[in-house]
């Protein structure tokens, strides 16, 4: 008998488990996404994404316009809203593969429908819905306050402008974060301003820890630079370890636009997978 077919990608190295599951018949643990991300027991990766008719998920997918729907998983097995770089990576996926013919569809995902576009060189535009600015808060890194913007881009995030260069922070533990003001968990973006339409971000993410890049965060560290400069609407690059996506907002939406790359493919084992439970 054969295992479970998945694929491994990524987006500007956020990368990910994709888990072929169109009729919805996988049962997806939190030990079991915790266990093929790890990435000296498992196949490793920052999350898990499972591609499934929407139709299939029933009450979860309910109202989406979308055929397939983006069921993500972080690292630790938590559930989250929605990942920009993994949606890239899951349009990419369905279109290389056939499943989706057109090069303009929709994505369904826990914070709503996601607008796509392929392009010709395999980069993805995503309509990422609004970036709400939602107040203020501060992170602790190492003992040293970091003050930041609030912005909710279907997922929290918390963007602190930081003056010395981000490449000196150290992100291997988790920062300090205000769960009254977050008691769901936060990603926290911090951001150095490369001049009026181009950022430099580093990011510890929500049930990851540092990854090298977060679409969703690269959205909220855009918008929080134009809320600082008094604005809400303009075009930005942002810069992550992992390469460069570009952010647009403009009132009431946002677009992620930025490369999604396939790297293999396989089988896991039935048994591996059984005994996770
Ligand atoms: N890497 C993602 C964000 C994934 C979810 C995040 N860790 C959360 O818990 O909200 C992205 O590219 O947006």
């Amino acid at each position: 008998m054969g295992g479970i077919e998945f694929l491994k990608g990524h987006g500007t190295q956020n990368d990910f488990v994709l888990l072929p599951d169109p009729d919805g018949r996988l049962e997806l643990t939190e030990a079991r996404v915790a266990a093929l991300c790890d990435r000296q027991r498992g196949l490793g990766a920052d999350g898990v994404l499972r591609i499934v008719r929407s139709a299939a998920l029933g009450v979860e997918a309910e109202g989406s316009a979308g055929e397939w729907f983006m069921d993500y998983r972080n690292a630790d097995g938590s559930i989250a809203e929605m990942c920009g770089n993994g949606v890239r990576v899951f349009v990419r996926h369905l279109v290389d593969s056939g499943l989706v013919s057109e090069r303009e569809f929709v994505i369904g995902t826990r914070a709503g429908d996601r607008p796509v576009r392929m392009h010709a060189d395999g980069s993805v535009t995503v309509q990422m819905g609004p970036a709400a600015i939602t107040g203020t808060s501060v992170t602790v890194v190492a003992g040293k306050p970091f003050s930041g913007v609030a912005v909710n881009v279907g997922n929290p995030h918390l963007v602190s402008v930081v003056d010395d260069d981000v490449d000196v922070l150290d992100l291997r533990d988790q920062p300090d974060f205000d769960s009254d003001v977050f008691p769901d968990g936060v990603n926290l973006e911090f951001i150095n301003l490369l001049g009026d339409d181009a950022l430099k971000m580093r990011v510890h993410e929500r049930g990851v820890g540092e990854t090298r890049s977060c679409g969703t965060g690269t959205v909220a560290a855009v918008a929080a630079a134009l809320h600082l400069a008094g604005t809400d609407a303009g075009e930005a690059t942002v810069d992550i370890p992992g390469g460069r996506v570009v952010v647009e907002i403009r009132r009431g939406g946002s677009t992620l636009t930025g490369p999604a790359e396939i790297v293999a493919r396989g089988e896991l084992d039935e048994a591996w997978w059984a005994g996770l439970g």
